[in-house]
């Protein structure tokens, strides 16, 4: 064994050991705290029960409550202690994957510094690991050997670095070591990236990249934007940020305040694994569709596939962008502020099938606020004038014949249950006769108060139409390319769809958003920081929307504008649009254009895809170059899929056969499933699961595997010019191989590819 080699093993073997004592002594402390918590489960026991008396009752809830904190702070020890178990466990499996010896300036020798997934010390101040998200530990990521200036909690340090070492650990032996004067050493990254692909991802921490840990360590900006091609590690340099904001902002920040918006629920799954193997939790997850249909639980919105597969004409194109546009938005603004001044849309007050406050009346009273109220105080002032009137309501109610009926058909245990456990003495009959009365009829207007609460009485439905059909008197619609006509018959399809209780993509957002203004909502403050993934399938209308429901987080955007499969051209304008919603000052924009994910044969066949795709570079790892194959039947096309698929399983990798839609994966999928052992993915609702899967492109994005079979690439499926960055998508979905079948026609997308690049089948 050379010289370097026995120097770290011994370091490990002397770790190792340290974090077996480290593990004795944590086992010993788990022992104590559930000791301690068994004295306070008997403790229980002594807990008296006492209800006859108030200071019984009093008493009782004191050493309850006594009981509870002593619980309480039982378990966080017991929390602190099985997290410390968890994380020593961790370590044990893996203590460290790099070294740097770090000189600070004006110090003598330098220090080594061994970097890992979580700190460990065996005294105050003597760290024999750091965690990799430590200030010191971004030397590693940023810098080669040589001089570094690094940041510390009192400014910045100037340093030398004189050694940087990565090693591969197995089964507690030093395997490999690498000494690299770079940042993170190529044969390190080959290595990470040379494994299968698996139905989960997995961290990054050991190999990542110097622009990837800008992103990771940035908390200077408001608006964190990044561009990256396909697999250039945009979600997962997001991952690791997220690890990174919960340990820098440790005691400040939990993982419920974080929240991810991503492209389907299968994404969801395929990186939910990510954050606890970094010894975190998982920040909130879901999709702008669950966000919208949590808000809008009485209507049905589009689906991803309604979108997908929706081909509206070119005229509905121009109405849809509009209503993506910031412009729309600012419109919406307007009309809101408008009604502080009339057309309020409401619905009178009914009770028992009576109007019992009409319409008008709420309106003069919404009305009645002078100028200085905005629309929320004048919705909370309406509410509490209209809940007043409730009130003087219920005693003219309580003389109404209905109430004496139903008092004279109460029942006896019934009569007995409205009257209470308690003895009550009444000075008459009336007096006892309107006690009843009194419950009935604010039993019976116990919904009418909770609609009002609600803001039931705002007709948010009726609203909407009349801020559509306001819209044309509000702007010149031909700068949008729409006429006054395309507009009202747009109109008129939304009133259709609420009719039947449905909303467009297009509409749902400006709905929620004028119910919030008028409720004058102030947004979920809570939330520190949102990442939004593939954010070029948002509309600039959505962003602002989100901007506005959280408005004390910190954004981080990733996408490629190169897969906008949704919004297609208008992508490009974003970048424009978030300047006017973020201060540009506190705005950061970051391109990631080395790519990890795919082979240099496939990554290069990609990006001749795209019509400008050459700020792409692909991580140098050879493969077989695509395959082509124009097919001269349906059979033939199943014939070769089988091949090629069996030939994968052979060779341990995964396989995806990816559609354009889902009624050709169902098509493609009856023919094979007795050919193939798949499994076909209809919705997002679904797993992942280990094996050969077909799935339509649009529930594909942001997932990545072994070999893709893009499936019937024909000139028929993919034709129009904007449907290129779909098929850019899909072929970059693949790791080490790509085949792309079309049944006797080729995409004109794909014909013109240089044949240098791609193999025909
Ligand atoms: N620094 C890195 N070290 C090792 N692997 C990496 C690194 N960066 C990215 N990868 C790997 O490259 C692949 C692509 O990464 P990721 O899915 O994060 O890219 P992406 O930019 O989100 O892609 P897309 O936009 O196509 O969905 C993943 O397998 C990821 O693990």
């Amino acid at each position: 064994m050379s010289e370097p080699y026995e120097f770290e093993q011994k370091h490990l073997d002397d770790v190792l050991e340290k974090i077996q004592d480290a593990k004795v002594a944590n086992e010993l402390e788990r022992k104590n705290a559930d000791k301690k918590r068994a004295d306070v489960d008997d403790g229980w026991n002594d807990v008296r029960y006492r209800s006859s008396t108030y200071s019984g009752l009093f008493e009782t809830a004191m050493s309850v409550r006594q009981q509870q904190q002593m619980l309480e702070q039982r378990e966080a020890e017991m929390n602190s202690v099985e997290h410390q178990a968890q994380v020593l466990e961790r370590l044990r499996e893996r203590p460290y994957f790099a070294r740097i010896d770090v000189q600070d300036d004006g110090t003598d020798g330098a220090e080594p510094i061994y970097i890992g997934l979580a700190s460990f010390s065996d005294a105050p101040d003597h760290f024999l690991v750091y965690d990799w998200r430590a200030p010191i530990s971004s030397i590693y990521y940023d810098e080669g050997v040589g001089d570094v200036t690094y940041t510390t909690p009192d400014g910045p340090q100037q340093a030398t670095v004189h050694l940087k070492r990565q090693f591969q650990i197995e089964d507690d032996k030093v395997v490999t070591i690498f000494d690299t004067d770079e940042a993170v050493g190529d044969q390190m990254l080959l290595d990470a990236l040379s494994g299968e692909s698996t139905t989960k991802m997995q961290s990054i921490v050991t190999t990542i990249q110097r622009e990837q840990n800008k992103i990771i360590r940035n908390t200077a900006a408001d608006l964190l934007f990044v561009q990256g091609a396909a697999g250039s590690g945009k979600t997962s340099a997001v991952l690791q940020r997220v690890a990174y904001l919960l340990y820098r902002y440790r005691g400040q920040l939990t993982a419920g305040q974080v929240v991810m918006f991503s492209p389907n629920q299968l994404f969801n799954d395929y990186i939910d694994q990510v954050l606890p193997e970094l010894g975190e939790q998982n920040m909130v997850q879901m999709t702008y569709y669950q966000y919208a249909s949590r808000r809008l639980p009485r209507f049905n919105l589009e689906t991803l596939q309604e979108r997908f597969e929706g081909q509206p004409d070119t005229d509905q194109k121009h109405l849809i962008n509009y209503k993506g546009s910031l412009d729309y938005f600012n419109l919406m603004q307007a009309y809101a502020k408008s009604l502080n001044q009339s057309g309020i849309q409401v619905r009178p007050i009914k009770f028992r099938g009576q109007e019992i406050i009409s319409a008008d009346k709420i309106k003069d009273i919404y009305y009645s606020f002078n100028e200085n109220y905005n629309l929320g105080n004048r919705l909370f002032g309406t509410k509490e004038r209209l809940l007043k009137m409730l009130q003087s309501q219920v005693r003219t109610e309580m003389k109404a014949e209905w109430v004496d009926e139903q008092i004279e058909n109460l029942s006896k245990e019934e009569y007995d249950s409205l009257m209470g456990d308690e003895e009550k003495e009444f000075k008459s009959d009336e007096d006892e006769h309107n006690y009843v009365a009194k419950i009935i009829v604010t039993n019976e207007m116990r919904p009418l108060i909770k609609g009002i609460n609600r803001n039931r009485f705002i007709n948010i439905n009726r609203q909407f139409v009349h801020f559509l059909k306001s819209v044309p008197m509000r702007t010149q619609l031909a700068d949008y390319q729409l006429t006054d006509a395309q507009w009202d018959e747009g109109v008129e399809r939304t009133v259709a769809q609420m009719r039947e209780g449905r909303l467009s993509l297009s509409d749902m957002t400006p709905f929620m958003l004028l119910f919030d203004l008028i409720k004058g909502a102030h947004g979920e403050r809570d939330i520190r920081f949102l990442f939004i993934d593939e954010i070029q399938d948002y509309t600039p209308f959505q962003l602002a929307f989100l901007k506005y429901s959280f408005p004390k987080a910190r954004f981080t955007m990733l996408g490629d504008l190169n897969q906008a499969i949704f919004t297609k051209e208008n992508a490009v304008g974003l970048q424009a649009d978030l300047q006017h919603l973020f201060n540009p000052e506190k705005s950061e924009y970051i391109e990631l254009t080395d790519t990890y994910r795919s082979t240099q044969q496939i990554t290069d066949f990609a990006k001749a895809i795209l019509v400008d795709g050459a700020t792409i570079n692909a991580f140098e790892r050879e493969g077989a170059k695509p395959v082509v194959k124009v097919t001269g039947s349906d059979a033939e096309m199943v014939d070769i899929a089988k091949e090629r698929v069996e030939k994968n399983i052979a060779d341990h990798e995964t396989t995806a056969i990816i559609t354009k839609t889902l009624a050709q994966a169902e098509a493609a999928y009856a023919h094979l499933r007795s050919e193939i052992d798949l499994t076909i993915i209809r919705t997002e609702n679904q797993r992942l699961v280990p094996g050969t899967i077909i799935v339509p492109a649009y529930l594909a994005k942001g997932l990545e595997f072994d070999a893709v079979i893009m499936w019937d690439a024909t000139e028929e499926n993919y034709h129009d010019e904007d449907e290129r960055q779909l098929v850019y998508t899909i072929a970059s979905r693949a790791m080490h191989q790509l085949t792309i079948l079309a049944n006797h026609q080729l995409s004109p997308l794909l014909a013109d590819i240089d044949e240098s690049l791609y193999v025909k089948g």
